[in-house]
């Protein structure tokens, strides 16, 4: 049976795949019987994959084709990554000697910017796989997580920081520390800095967050580029032009193109300061009366959300990567373990489902982690609410909220684990 005929039954209907052997000189699948193991790991002829069963179509399309190239409308694509459901084999590939190429290239990018501004919609975007939870309340990201984005000879490692918060901030809202170091820390080693904007929103849009431009003064030798994201919400596309004039004080790669008119010529920004100590008061004084950065590089317009313009941001990564080693093989996808992203998932869920503030007084703990004979994954979570009222909101009508957020976590985890997933929900009161 041909890999296409195998993809299109797997398309039209679940499908059992005891095992699947994929050769490497032709593009072929057989479905075989339980325990008839053809090709073993090492041998020429072939090699096998973990088995797959009752995966949805597309997670096994993924899976079949894993590191190989898939046919698209403008040419042949290397599909992504996925993530090993085991801990310890996760460990293990992220220990895995880099297969370094010849003329092997990286870059480190780090992304920030505030709360909400689609940080992990891009990455998740430019990964080609969701491996970072997304959702429209702030602080879905609490720490640092990394991706990897390995293309021929290139190595992106794009750093998803937690939105950019204040001391104040986090005290008020009893959020973890990690809001307050990790992106800082992440920048420290970044090769690029991208500050991502949310151009929908009418307060940010007009002047940095005066903690993005804190962190840019600090780090202001590592280069920076200005993302305006979410420009699909923007009906008149000139009033970018506007922005992007704002944000970066009308200078853009030390020049001041006609186009960007700064309203503000007069105003001098603060010059970067290249001790990386922190700042003076001066210097925090007059950064906190400047509304954008002139030392951006370069400025992009895209929508994470509908893809416009990722693959530009993309390609610009990939021609900007510098001569050097590769710091994870090929197959890593991300540095979180199985279990941070089912928490991180649930999470997401949570914050899309629930209101104000009860996702955020919510605890979490994963009772069963358990990878069946076939590779299938059980898991069990338990969720604990300080009040009555919010277990009774998690549940929802005859259990049909907390069903849903399962069944959405299931779903989310098949296709980053490439498995079947079957997560339970379950709530309790702790006061
Ligand atoms: N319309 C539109 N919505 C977007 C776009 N990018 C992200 N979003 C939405 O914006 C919301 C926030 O996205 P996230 O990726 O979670 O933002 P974040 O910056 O990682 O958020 P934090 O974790 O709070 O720092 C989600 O509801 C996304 O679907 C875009 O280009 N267009």
């Amino acid at each position: 049976m041909s890999l296409r005929a195998c993809v299109r039954i797997a398309r039209s209907s679940s499908v059992f795949c005891s095992r699947i052997i994929f050769a490497r000189t032709q593009l072929t699948t057989r479905l075989l019987q339980p325990g008839n193991v053809v090709c073993c790991p090492g041998r020429d002829d072939g090699y096998l994959l973990p088995p797959a069963r009752f995966i949805s179509s597309d997670a096994l399309w993924s899976r079949l084709m894993k590191g190989k190239f898939a046919e698209s409308e403008s040419g042949p694509t290397l599909l992504p990554a996925s993530v090993p459901p085991d801990s310890g084999q996760q460990i293990s590939l992220l220990m895995r000697h880099p297969n370094q190429p010849e003329n092997a290239k990286v870059l480190k990018v780090a992304i920030i910017g505030a709360p909400n501004a689609g940080k992990s919609t891009l990455s998740n975007q430019l990964l080609g796989r969701k491996v970072f939870a997304v959702s429209k309340k702030v602080h879905t990201t609490r720490t640092r997580a990394m991706g990897v984005l390995t293309e021929d000879e290139t190595q992106i490692i794009l750093l998803d920081t937690p939105g950019l918060t204040t001391p104040s901030k986090v005290k008020r809202h009893q959020l973890e520390k990690s809001l307050l170091i990790d992106p800082w820390n992440t920048i420290k080693e970044a090769d690029l800095v991208v500050v991502l904007v949310d151009v929908s929103d009418r307060w940010m849009r007009g002047r940095l967050d005066f903690e993005v431009l804190k962190c840019l003064a600090q780090h202001s030798d590592t280069p920076a580029i200005l993302v305006l994201n979410k420009v699909d919400l923007i009906k008149a596309k000139d009033r970018l032009l506007d922005i992007t004039a704002e944000l970066t004080c009308g200078t853009v790669n030390g020049h001041n193109p006609q186009f960007l008119h700064h309203s503000d010529k007069t105003e001098e920004p603060a010059a970067p300061d290249q001790d990386k100590s922190l700042l003076t008061k001066e210097q925090l004084q007059a950064l906190s009366s400047q509304r954008g950065w002139p030392h951006f590089k370069d400025v992009f317009m895209l929508s994470s959300l509908n893809k416009e313009d990722v693959e530009t941001l993309r390609s610009y990564f990939l021609v900007n990567a510098k001569s050097g080693d590769w710091q994870y093989h090929s197959e890593v996808l991300t540095d979180q373990s199985p279990q941070e992203i089912c928490t991180n998932v649930i999470r997401e869920k949570l914050l899309e489902y629930l209101p104000q503030e009860v996702p955020y007084s919510l605890t979490q703990r994963v009772e069963l982690w358990h990878e069946g004979e076939n590779g299938e994954l059980d898991i069990s979570v338990r969720l604990y609410a300080k009040k009555e009222t919010h277990v009774s909101m998690v549940i929802g009508t005859a259990g049909q909220m907390v069903a849903r957020m399962a069944r959405e976590v299931s779903e989310d985890l098949s296709h980053i684990f490439l498995t079947e997933v079957c997560v339970k929900l379950s709530v309790k009161l702790k006061k």
